[in-house]
């Protein structure tokens, strides 16, 4: 953000003193909320810029200034080299995203899906860097802003760890705001999108642990090892069955067993999950967690609060707390959880003297909450489709005890269970 000539000046004598070929500018000129943050005045000295890059709002002040009254000492455009994107994301109501490229010759149209999020905050800025970072490694100005779709292609069979170099600015912000499309930070109409998730999803997949994808609540398993133990099975193939039947996140709910049982369980559950690219929570026991890295935990009202959690187990695990009203809700959220349990939404006998709180409560904190949630207690094949078709966005799936574990084969289970997720899912889009 450079608010004055005066700026643009100093800043273009210190540049001078090095051998720099091109310059990207992104003139932060108006703010999303509208507010003036530069002058029009400051576009006379922008003409040094071998990129330009601008979102519609801002473009139409660059075309006024610069293009429609062209004071006679400027030149144009063509003449200077300058390259023009002007960037259609901010334009409402239209399902693609469409930015205009100009090379001073000619016009080129870059069309993409738009993604639908509130989590935009720094795309501009991003995007300019992007396009700079590529300029540096040698790209021309059209590759820097879109990879060709030969190319594109082409990296769909690549090892996910080469992909990322193919990647031009554009695709690269297409991709970071796809993984952050969840992320709930502050309250503003427009939340910050974070550039460097996916660098850190990869990294942290290929230490074999997770980041937090609130699409990982859909199929949400939880153990219990008196139920397994009725059916002659361990928990590492109760685990085992579960994923293979299509769970997407397992909770071990070990309650009433020896500490180092569960954590020799938990460790060869984890092995299983990191295999298959599940997370594995632990619930109420922190320590269990720690001991054997798990991806995170989940904790009740009567458990040890979730910002001490989140201050043990630090800011990359995932903290799942349990919450019966939207005042719980708000609490859950300020203390840095990642998601809600909800419930009991229908009568459960897996968990003595659990209230009840129906559908109707289901919803209402569901509503509240700026956190994803997943709705549990009683839940089953038969009342699953109920469940989703509340059609609360922050809905995102079942967790289910009994109806996968005390029942005489989990993977049939899972799968059948799966498959009514599925058809609701359908449903209700
Ligand atoms: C996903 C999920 N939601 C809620 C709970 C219940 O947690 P809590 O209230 O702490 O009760 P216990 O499970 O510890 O008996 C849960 N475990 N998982
Ligand atoms: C562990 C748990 N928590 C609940 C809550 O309401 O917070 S209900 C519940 C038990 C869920 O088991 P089932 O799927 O067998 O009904
Ligand atoms: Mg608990």
């Amino acid at each position: 953000m450079l608010p004055s000539v005066g700026i643009v000046k100093v800043l273009r004598q210190s540049l001078a003193e090095f051998p720099i070929r091109g310059l990207v500018v992104d003139p932060v000129m108006v703010s999303t909320s509208g507010d003036v943050l530069a002058g029009p005045s400051i576009l006379t000295v922008f003409r040094y810029a071998r990129f330009f890059c601008s979102n519609v709002p801002r473009q139409l002040m660059f075309n006024a200034q610069l293009f429609k009254n062209p004071p006679p000492e400027r030149m144009s455009v063509a003449s200077q080299n300058i390259n023009v994107l002007v960037k259609g994301g901010d334009l409402p109501d239209s399902s693609d995203a469409i930015d205009i490229f100009f090379d001073g010759d000619t016009i080129l149209e870059l069309r993409s899906s738009r993604i639908k999020t509130r989590n935009t905050h720094g795309t501009g800025c991003t995007l300019a860097s992007c396009i700079a970072a590529e300029l540096a490694k040698g790209s021309s100005m059209l590759q820097a802003v879109k990879v060709h779709a030969s190319k594109r292609l082409a990296a769909n069979a690549m090892p996910r760890s080469q992909k990322q170099n193919t990647e031009a600015a554009k695709c690269f912000i297409e991709s970071a705001l796809d993984f952050s499309r969840d992320i709930v930070i502050g309250n503003g109409p427009q939340g910050p999108f974070d550039p460097l998730l996916r660098l850190k999803r990869n990294a942290r997949n290929s230490s074999g642990t997770h980041g937090f994808d609130p699409s990982d609540l859909f199929l949400y398993a939880v153990t219990d090892s008196r139920m397994n133990k009725r059916w002659g099975r361990s928990i590492t193939e109760a685990v085992k069955a579960a994923i293979e039947g299509g769970a997407t996140i397992i909770q071990l709910r070990e309650k009433n067993i020896e500490t180092l049982n569960f954590l020799e369980a938990a460790k060869s559950c984890l092995e299983i999950c990191r295999s298959h690219g599940v997370p594995l929570l632990i619930n109420d026991r922190i320590d269990v967690a720690l001991a054997c890295d798990a991806d995170g935990v989940h904790v009740g009202q009567s458990d040890m609060p979730a910002h001490v959690v989140r201050s043990l187990l630090g800011p990359e695990k995932i903290i799942g707390v349990s919450c019966k009203t939207p005042e719980q809700a708000e609490q859950a959220w300020i203390d840095g959880a990642n998601y809600l349990g909800c419930g009991g939404v229908f009568p459960t006998n897996t968990k003595a003297n659990n209230l009840t709180i129906g559908l109707d409560g289901l919803k209402a904190v569901c509503l509240a909450s700026k956190l994803p949630v997943v709705a549990i207690g009683g839940i089953d094949a038969t009342n699953a489709g109920s469940v989703l078709e509340i059609n609360a966005p922050k809905l995102k799936g079942v967790a289910v005890v009994s109806t996968l574990f005390d029942r005489e084969c989990v993977l049939t289970e899972t799968r059948n269970l799966h498959s009514v997720l599925m058809e609701a899912t359908s449903r209700v889009r």
